[in-house]
């Protein structure tokens, strides 16, 4: 065994903690080594200056570095490729609103009780106030003014509401329909045991 000079001993330290040093500055500021080629050295550094940790799988130029730092979607990526919803076209709902309303008219009793008639005249008033569309929703104001609901039989409330879809038809230049047809255009919803008929069976439900 060589007798080694403390001093020398000292001095081999310090170049071996000065070599680590500036081994790992490289990675930092893109320090060319001794052949001059740029650092291509894969491995990350041990410490970094961002408060966030190191994705392990970018690259290290400044775009991939910042969507390093972006915060991670608090939902499931699929779900950021769904398509916006579609929007409903005023004739879609218009459809759909008079498809409830017939039916209703379809299926209302023969002999409607006080409530059922007070139902559907504050039905009408309230789809004037608040029919999603406000321009319809204020030409049915007037119509309804000009038409009070009839509702005090099956027969009279579907030809009422024949005849009110007809005003709306003719401001719309439609064509009109004709009423003695409504019962065979419109009919009850076709439902086991009267299920849907208001004077059937009362189906009790756990919720
Ligand atoms: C209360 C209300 C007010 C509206 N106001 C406006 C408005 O101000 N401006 C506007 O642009 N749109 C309005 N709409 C929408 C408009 O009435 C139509 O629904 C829409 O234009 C689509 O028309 P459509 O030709 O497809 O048939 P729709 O009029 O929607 O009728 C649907 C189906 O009902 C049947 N039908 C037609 N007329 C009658 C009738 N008299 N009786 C029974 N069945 C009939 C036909 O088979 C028809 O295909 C309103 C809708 C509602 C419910």
């Amino acid at each position: 065994m060589s007798q080694q000079n403390p001093i020398q001993a000292l001095l081999k330290t310090c170049e071996n903690f000065a070599q680590c040093i500036q081994t790992h500055l490289s990675h930092f500021v893109g320090h060319k080594d001794d052949s001059g080629n740029a650092n291509q050295n894969p491995r990350r550094p041990l410490f970094s200056l961002s408060s966030k940790p190191i994705n392990p799988i970018t690259s290290d130029d400044a775009s991939t570095a910042l969507h390093s730092e972006q915060e991670a979607p608090p939902y499931p990526i699929s779900l950021q490729k769904e398509q916006p919803a579609m929007p409903v076209s005023k004739e879609e709902l218009g459809r759909a609103t008079w498809t409830l309303l017939h039916t209703l008219a379809a299926q209302f009793p023969d002999h409607p009780t006080r409530q059922q008639r007070r139902d559907v005249k504050e039905l009408m008033s309230i789809l004037s106030r608040i029919y999603p569309c406000k321009e319809c929703a204020d030409h049915f104001k007037e119509v309804l003014k000009a038409n009070p609901v009839q509702a005090g039989s099956q027969a009279e409330f579907s030809q009422w509401l024949c005849h009110v879809h007809n005003v709306v038809n003719r401001s719309l230049g439609k064509v009109v329909f004709p009423c003695h047809r409504v019962d065979a255009r419109w009919g009850k919803l076709e439902c086991k045991e009267r299920a849907c008929d208001l004077e059937g069976t009362t189906t009790n439900f756990t919720i």
